[in-house]
């Protein structure tokens, strides 16, 4: 797993040896200091001798300087590597999501991917960034602070030989106890930031359904499961730092009960038996960081095997065997035998069978139930989803040999849901085609309606629009969004319901639009109402998943029921 993470290190490998260089320096400084201390009791004090005492304490003092300058670097040389390689680990996983196919975003769910982009690759930041530092210094320290006591007395040393395995088997039990926990509550995490992206995101539909009551109920639900797995690991933790008290405080009484006798039968001096104690401290605190990057690595595994999933996630569409990138011809689209369903379920199929041509240039409507599947049907010729059988013609070429770049240039869709972007409305046209003169965004917007209503913003193509296109209307965003396909000067423009908040006048000049200046596009138009499809080429209806009938509006109608009991029912309603 962590193999998986080094090409994103390689960068910064130069980082821990500098880090080792400064901590190395530091660790040695701070073993040296309980020396000075013996010598300046032991023969200093001893003999009352005050330049023995200054001169030591001078030592001492600069050897304290020295290894406070050395630890600040070895401190900036392992953040520098450690948050380094969290921003390239966080653009890769930038980079593996825009490849993603729609599928593999639905199985992660967003939430999930925001927590694993944010705060698992923290984790593994700063997991990195305590490893660098305390590491190296951790084993260091132990390795000088236990040959040093060995020198002062090696009866006494033989205490650590007791305590060591000890706090071994502590460890290694809660290290293994606490690993499912930590990643129950990574994904505790990812339900609670669910709730609130949904939250966020919602929050004009929250408020006019006044469901502010239940949405705090649903957060404190998730704040409260969140609360318990974090609970339930630190419960496992909280026991490392009284183990580690406990042996070294055992292990201190030990000392100076033994060490006493040895320092009045004066085997060893006061000095050295108090330097003794001061190497018991390092070997404490080296045990303590020991144990806290070894948790900190137990969490970090949880966030490290979450964030390696989307890094090797391959994307289910790809163009891998596509050698040549061959253009498209034309928008002419042909389905052959598709069948589709959402994950690959074939118990559960969406489309059934679908058997249909379009010509390029012609203009074919759809129109259906809700949740017949006219949005499935269109997302499949951008190859948004890959079918689960049968094929799909477009530009006579099978979709699977294009490269997907080429074919999705050739296709603009406009969905259901307009996506708006903070920015001018100029900018978030030119996404159509960031080549675009200002004229050709103008006639875009002409094309879509949209031209009148942003002439009459103060100041027009530069107003400036909030996040989601928040002080525009429902109808305004549309239009954008239309013009922002015709822009693309797509092969094929799908419209999926965009003209739902356009008046019907308005709907019919974008319609009377694409007839006469988008004569080569093939132009699909999702849609409720009959009048905005009745001048299409082909009219198909779907239902269940099914084509229930296909012709021109004049041959649906009286033929086909539902296409009929559609026509009347709006009939009746324009009437009333
Ligand atoms: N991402 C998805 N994952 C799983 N099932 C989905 C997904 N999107 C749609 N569905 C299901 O596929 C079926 C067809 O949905 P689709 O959106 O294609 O219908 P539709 O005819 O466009 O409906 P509407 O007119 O309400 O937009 C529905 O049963 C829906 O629940």
């Amino acid at each position: 797993m962590i193999k998986s993470l080094t090409p994103y290190a390689s960068k910064f490998k130069k980082y821990p040896l500098y880090c080792l260089f400064f901590i190395a320096i530091e660790v040695i400084c701070d073993v040296v200091q309980p020396i000075m201390m013996a010598l300046i009791i032991d023969n200093g004090i001893a003999n009352k001798d005050l330049d023995y005492i200054f001169f030591h304490g001078m030592i001492m003092v600069v050897l304290a300087i020295i290894a406070m300058i050395a630890g600040a670097l070895g401190a900036y040389f392992a953040a520098t590597a450690g948050t380094g390689v969290g921003a390239e680990i966080r653009q890769a996983e930038m980079k593996a999501i825009q490849n993603f196919s729609f599928s593999n975003v639905d199985r992660f769910s967003t939430s999930s991917l925001i927590t694993r982009m944010t705060n698992d690759t923290n984790n593994i930041q700063m997991t990195l960034i305590a490893m660098l530092r305390l590491l190296v210094r951790a084993p260091l320290m132990l390795v000088f602070a236990i040959i040093l006591a060995f020198q002062i007395n090696q009866e006494l040393s033989l205490i650590f030989l007791v305590a060591t395995p000890f706090l071994g088997i502590t460890l290694f039990f809660i290290v293994r106890t606490a690993f499912p926990r930590f990643f129950s509550l990574q994904r505790a995490i990812d339900r609670l930031n669910r709730v609130l992206q949904e939250n966020f995101i919602g929050i004009r539909v929250v408020k006019s359904f006044v469901r502010g009551k239940e949405e705090k109920a649903k957060f404190a639900a998730e704040n409260a499961n969140y609360k318990k797995s974090a609970l339930h690991a630190m419960k496992v933790i909280m026991f490392n730092m009284p183990t580690m008290q406990l042996t070294v405080y055992s292990c201190m009484i030990a000392v100076l009960w033994f060490g006493g006798n040895l320092v009045n039968t004066n085997v060893i001096g006061a000095g050295e038996l108090l330097s003794f104690i001061a190497y018991i401290s390092q070997i404490l605190m080296s045990l303590m960081m020991l144990s806290f990057v070894f948790i900190m690595i137990t969490r970090t595994k949880a966030s490290v095997q979450r964030v390696v999933e989307v890094l090797e996630t391959k994307s289910e569409i790809n163009d891998d065997d596509v050698v040549i990138d061959i253009p498209v011809a034309n928008g002419a689209i042909t389905f052959k035998d598709v069948d589709f369903s959402y994950g690959g379920n074939s118990d559960d199929e969406i489309l059934k069978q679908l058997n249909f041509s379009i010509e390029s240039g012609h203009i074919l409507g759809i129109i259906g139930p809700t949740g017949s599947g006219k949005s499935s049907l269109v997302q499949l010729i951008p190859r948004l989803y890959d079918i689960d059988d049968g094929e799909i013609y477009v530009g006579g070429k099978n979709i699977r040999q294009y490269k997907i770049k080429t074919l999705r240039d050739s296709v603009a869709m406009v969905l259901q849901k307009n996506t708006l972007f903070s920015g001018t409305i100029r900018e978030n046209l030119m996404w159509g085609n960031e080549h675009a003169t200002d004229e050709e965004i103008m006639q875009a917007a002409q094309y879509a309606q949209a031209h009148d209503f942003i002439m009459d913003f103060p100041d027009g193509y530069q107003t400036v629009l909030e996040q989601g296109g928040g002080n525009l209307s429902g109808g305004q965003k549309q239009r954008l969004c239309i013009a922002r396909a015709i822009l693309k000067q797509p092969k094929i423009l799908i419209l999926d319901d965009s003209t739902s908040a356009v008046d019907t006048e308005t709907d019919g000049k974008i319609r009377e639009a694409f007839f006469h200046h988008l004569p080569d596009t093939t132009v699909i138009i999702i849609a409720q109402r009959i009048s905005s499809i009745a001048g299409a080429d082909q009219i198909m209806v779907l239902n269940e998943g099914e084509i229930n009938g296909l012709g021109t509006h004049e041959e649906l109608l009286g033929t086909n029921a539902i296409y009929t009991d559609i026509y009347e029912t709006q009939e009746r309603g324009a009437e009333v």
